[in-house]
């Protein structure tokens, strides 16, 4: 998979050393696991040419150091943890979600199974903290209580999330909120941690943070579109698969919430509980007509124009922070990269 653009850092040249070191570390069955979820090695453990994923929270997490005026090596540490947190969240999510395919792949928990791949999560998260931890200079407590922080976030978006599956009726607002928590808080964390670990003052580490928190909720609303209208063989994930499991995503709430008839006939479906005999229900004409009425209800435009206001907002952010115009730049291009991924 291509790693995020970024043009003056070499993101994967300079932290896939330091992350191979920090995951070195594991004993050797869960390292097993850890190497193959990386896409560092298959499932025998022969190792594999390219690693998995954008790479995006470890590039952005260089460019906060750039942002504080040190260079990007400094925030390798900071690069590291939020790669490993986010690898931990992947890891667990796919086996609470019973998603089968993650990076084109099938996923961790069913090649070593359940139990494996819960301890290579816990595992990951723990090195991340230990790696923060082991920093050198004065940033190192106060970036290690940044990634708790986001973690703690991470958990409660992650179970908000869950606790909708079981519900009928979702607002926009709580499931904005929830975005928030799953999914911006770690990559504001990202956007901040190199700055913290250099012991930038605060007021810059803030709007960093802001600048993070608002690209986040961009990316999951892109996220959630790519789950409904992404193309599989660049996504990684099935077609539809939001759908099939009923997720409360951010176009579908939109499209519940909107009033219309088209809303009106999807809450319709989601009530409907899939045959438990049946591995095809709901079928693949259930499924786009499904699509076809969160975008007739006006779901879609909606998530796409949220997405744009957001990363608008985020650019605010950045247009006062005190920090060289190039990295500004290089963020603003992050942004655009957010709002037109296709995978
Ligand atoms: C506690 C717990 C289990 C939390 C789960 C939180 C969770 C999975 C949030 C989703 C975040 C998200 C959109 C990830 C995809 O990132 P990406 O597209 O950058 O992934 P990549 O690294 O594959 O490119």
């Amino acid at each position: 998979m291509t790693a995020v653009p970024v043009s003056m850092t070499d993101v994967r040249g300079l932290v896939d050393g330091a992350l191979r070191a920090a995951v070195g570390r594991l004993d050797p069955r869960t390292y097993r696991v850890a190497a193959y979820h990386l896409g560092w090695a298959d499932e025998e453990g022969r190792p594999l040419a390219a690693p998995a994923g954008k790479a995006l929270r470890p590039a952005l997490a260089l460019l906060s150091a750039r942002a504080a005026g040190a260079p990007p090596e400094s925030a390798l540490p900071g690069a590291v943890a939020v790669e490993l947190t986010h690898a931990f969240s992947l890891l667990h999510d796919d086996i609470m979600d019973g998603d089968r395919t993650r990076r084109h792949r099938p996923a961790a928990w069913t090649v070593f199974g359940e139990p494996a791949a819960i301890l290579a999560g816990d595992a990951l998260l723990a090195l991340a903290l230990e790696v923060l931890l082991e920093a050198p200079g004065q940033g190192s407590a106060r970036a290690a209580r940044a990634l708790t922080v986001a973690t703690r976030r991470l958990i409660a978006g992650q179970s908000l999330d869950l606790e909708f599956e079981t519900r009928r009726q979702v607002g926009l607002e709580e499931c904005t909120a929830m975005a928030a928590d799953k999914t911006a808080a770690l990559l504001a964390c990202s956007c901040a941690i190199g700055a913290v670990l250099d012991g930038a003052p605060e007021p810059l580490a803030a709007a960093l943070e802001a600048f993070g928190a608002d690209l986040g909720l961009a990316f999951q609303l892109v996220d959630d579109l790519l789950g409904i209208w992404g193309d599989p063989a660049t996504t990684g994930k099935p077609a539809l698969s939001d759908l099939r499991s009923r997720k409360m995503s951010l176009p579908v709430v939109a499209a519940l919430n909107s009033g219309t008839p088209e809303g009106a006939r999807l809450a319709e479906l989601y009530a409907r509980p899939p045959d438990p005999e049946d591995p095809e229900d709901p079928d693949e004409e259930d499924l786009a007509e499904a699509a076809a009425l969160v975008e007739a209800a006006g779901g879609r435009a909606w998530a796409e124009a949220a997405a744009d206001e957001r990363i608008a907002s985020a650019a605010a952010h950045l247009a006062s922070a005190p920090l060289p115009e190039p990295v500004r730049a290089e963020f603003l291009r992050i942004a655009a990269f957010v709002t037109r991924r296709d995978h």
